[in-house]
């Protein structure tokens, strides 16, 4: 297992330095800053508007910032971007999957036109450690709920052995019971050396699964916490309010 260490960080995995990144009059990036391990998770809270999705639009390859520079897994998005996506799993806030297939058939398509073709055996695999019931599995995913979507795509990311995972509001809509199945998901992907970056809304989801909470307002980071140091959770909740309306 691998642990993240705050007094020696390994190499950033996702490395966001002075970003800028301005639409129309708006500067929606203001030098900001944010750079995640392998082995972290790091949970990125901050009000609507406040610039999480530009943040992982940034990441993706589909945003270039106008000054200052991020890389993912030592590639810059703005100059490769289909090769920093190459790095990444990505799970959007509802994950897009083909409602006719199965999850074996939706992975082994998408493994396909990504260049790889893994048994039933090996899919298995990647669906246990993702932890979907088998019964699940050779029914169609149009049946399947949010956590078991996520499921699917967390098991991709899995066989793809990618070092990024980027999540855009991954427990929004799940019971408190299928938020702490997923936080403990994240946890197994950490274990394997995985950076993960998620943003959300839960404070309490984060708290309970993330290294590093940061705290984002008008394009930068405004505060970052530790939960493993000890933090109250209501002050912060709190405060968060604070942020997100400043
Ligand atoms: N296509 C666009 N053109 C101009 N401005 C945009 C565009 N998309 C987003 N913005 C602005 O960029 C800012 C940051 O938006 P972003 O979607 O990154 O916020 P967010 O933190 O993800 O918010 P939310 O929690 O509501 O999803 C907002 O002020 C938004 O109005």
């Amino acid at each position: 297992m691998i642990e993240s260490d705050p007094d020696h960080p390994l190499d950033p995995v996702i490395d966001l330095s002075g970003l800028t990144l301005r639409r129309g009059p708006r500067t929606v990036l203001a030098d900001l800053s944010l750079q995640v391990g392998p082995g972290e998770i790091y949970a990125l809270l901050g009000g609507n508007g406040a610039g999480k999705s530009t943040t992982l639009a940034v990441l993706l390859g589909f945003l270039a910032p106008d000054s200052g520079v991020a890389r993912v897994a030592g590639v810059d998005p703005a100059v490769a971007p289909d090769q920093a996506r190459r790095q990444i799993a990505y799970l959007p806030e509802s994950v897009a999957l083909y409602d006719q297939l199965t999850a074996h058939e939706n992975i082994a398509y998408f493994m396909a036109l990504a260049g790889s073709e893994p048994g039933p055996d090996i899919i298995d695999a990647a669906l246990d450690a993702a932890g979907l019931q088998s019964e699940a599995r050779t029914r169609r995913v149009g049946g399947y709920s949010k956590g078991m979507r996520q499921k699917v795509a967390i098991a991709m990311a899995v066989l793809r052995e990618v070092p990024v995972l980027l999540l855009d509001e991954p427990t929004s809509g799940l019971d408190p019971r299928a938020t702490a199945d997923f936080n403990a998901l994240l946890g197994r992907l950490k274990a394997r050396g995985t950076a993960i970056l998620m943003v959300t809304h839960d404070l309490l989801g984060a708290a309970d699964c993330a290294d590093r909470i940061g705290f984002l307002a008008g394009g930068r980071i405004v505060e970052e916490v530790r939960p493993a140091e000890g933090i109250d959770v209501m002050a912060l909740h709190h405060r968060y309010g604070e942020v997100a309306a400043a």
